[in-house]
């Protein structure tokens, strides 16, 4: 079945975020609609991640507003978007690093558990059916990912690609309508990219995943994006389908045109 992209499900308005003195944002606006992969490009500093935790509900911008699913929320805080759906990966990855990969991805589905932890310590009735539900789903993801074969190795032993690929299966498992992806391909070879892009092509058409992407690798981001948005110093400078960002003057001095 094809993907059909929806109705506009995030509305970010006149966004502007500083830190002291630095402006991160200025007067940004851009929608997300369901489905879609939009992605976020410009150079070092632009503004990429923090308008991602603007998204999240890290950051909290001085001016603007986000609409989420109709919803006004001048500031979002983490748990809300958390629960509402919205799950991320980082730009560091952020893995613990001595536990299975089996474990890291279950610790995505923390927000679903219902039961407390002395009931799963003891392995109470309820608990215990809750976590061979939560067990189900998380070897659901080990299998879409292909990692079966690693599912019992620490990550911190397994080469960077594959703990990408583990952050990204933990966010999977929180069963999210939206995904943010900061720079989900840094530091991969071609062929770790060309797996990672598959991916995340597949969680989009499979699930139905809204995902917002922020991503270097112009070919990656020209080739899967529905729409990309472009900011430089902290403004946004293009937005559109990419043959028509590819085109403008404005994004080709500013970005295309600089090598990173
Ligand atoms: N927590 C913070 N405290 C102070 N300044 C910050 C903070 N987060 C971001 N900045 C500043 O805001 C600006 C935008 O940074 P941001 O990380 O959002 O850019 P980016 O486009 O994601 O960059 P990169 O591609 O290098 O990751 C930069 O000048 C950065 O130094």
């Amino acid at each position: 079945m094809a993907r059909e992209i929806g109705d506009v499900i995030l509305n970010l308005e006149n966004i502007s975020l500083s830190f002291g003195g630095v402006k991160a944002l200025t007067d940004i606006s851009f929608d997300v609609r369901e489905h879609e992969i939009r992605s976020i490009i410009g150079p070092n500093g632009a503004g990429k991640s923090s308008m991602l935790n603007v998204i999240n509900g890290v950051y909290h911008p001085q001016e603007g507003q986000v609409t989420f699913h109709g919803e006004v929320r001048r500031e979002m805080e983490p748990y809300m978007a958390a629960s509402q759906g919205i799950a991320r990966t980082f730009q560091n990855i952020a893995l613990f690093k001595g536990m299975s990969v089996l474990d890291n991805i279950m610790t995505g589905r923390n927000l679903k558990m219902k039961c407390n932890f002395l009931q799963h310590a003891l392995h109470w009735g309820a608990a215990r059916c809750e976590e061979i539900e939560h067990r189900h789903k998380v070897e659901e993801v080990i299998d879409f990912l292909e990692i079966q074969s690693i599912r019992k190795t620490p990550v911190g032993r397994l080469p960077y690609g594959l703990q990408k690929r583990v952050e990204l299966g933990r966010a999977l498992a929180a069963e999210p309508s939206m995904l943010l992806l900061d720079e989900p391909m840094a530091g991969m070879n071609v062929e770790e990219k060309q797996d990672m892009c598959r991916f995340i092509l597949d969680v989009n058409d499979q699930f139905g995943t809204t995902i917002v992407l922020i991503e270097h690798d112009m070919g990656v981001v020209m080739d899967i994006s529905d729409r990309v948005v472009v900011l430089d110093y902290g403004k946004k400078i293009g937005d559109g389908e990419p043959d028509e960002v590819k085109n403008n003057p404005e994004v080709i001095a500013a970005y295309l045109g600089t090598s990173h």
